[in-house]
């Protein structure tokens, strides 16, 4: 695909986003790699209303090249190109149901995702919690590296998810399917629930396509 198309790509990916409640006001950003750098939604940019043009370009370094300055998580992302090297684009969303559950007290941090059904463990894998941080703190950019790309996804507490994935559109539809689940989960809170067995998770792995490689 040529830089115009992504660019294309994600504005129409991003308002169809926002567009369906993902996103409100100017919650959340979106990048795509490009063969000189990183294209990445503009700090106070509205995912519904983004202008081609206008989108932050950085270079292979992180150095702002083109377009409005740029999201003040890039550092989220940067740190998923960085150590997932098959990451093609990175959303981040303040999604309602993913955002509940990232602020319930006894939320299992190492798998806050649990298999409750097959599409989540097919496109997203397992997700973890990482500790609240001010929105713009780089420290969470590095917990992210210190995962060591061993995740698509996580979960940033009493925030919102992060995800990354191989192109834009696999990436948008892990993140719906993240949030899909996780709207899943806050609403079955309190009742007893039945899991994926861990056969039924070992079967879907890599199946139709999933979950995102490193
Ligand atoms: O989601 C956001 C902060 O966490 C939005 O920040 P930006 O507008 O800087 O991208
Ligand atoms: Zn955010």
């Amino acid at each position: 695909m040529t830089e115009a198309q992504l660019r294309d790509d994600l504005v129409r990916l991003a308002k169809s986003l926002f567009e369906r409640g993902f996103s409100v006001g100017s919650a959340g950003n979106i990048s795509v790699r490009v063969a000189d750098g990183l294209l990445i939604t503009p700090t106070n940019s509205c995912l519904g209303f983004l202008d081609a043009d206008r989108i932050s370009k950085l270079d292979r370094d992180g150095r702002h090249v083109a377009g409005d300055p740029p999201s003040k998580e890039v550092f989220l992302h940067r740190a998923f190109y960085e150590t997932r090297p098959a990451t093609g684009a990175v959303v981040h969303l303040h999604s309602t149901g993913a955002t509940a559950l990232s602020c319930l007290a006894d939320v299992d941090a190492d798998d806050c995702i649990p298999p409750l059904t097959p599409y989540v463990v097919m496109r997203v894998g397992t997700v973890k919690l990482l500790p609240y941080f001010r929105p713009g703190d780089a420290s969470a950019g590095d917990l992210i590296r210190g995962l060591n790309g061993a995740h698509a996804a996580v979960l940033l507490a009493n925030h919102g998810p992060v995800v990354a994935g191989a192109d834009l559109r696999s990436t948008v539809q892990a993140a719906e399917e993240l949030e899909e689940t996780a709207k899943l989960l806050v609403l079955l809170q309190g009742q007893r629930v039945r899991l994926l067995s861990a056969d039924q998770v070992q079967a879907l792995r890599g199946a139709f396509g999933g979950p995102p490689t490193p």
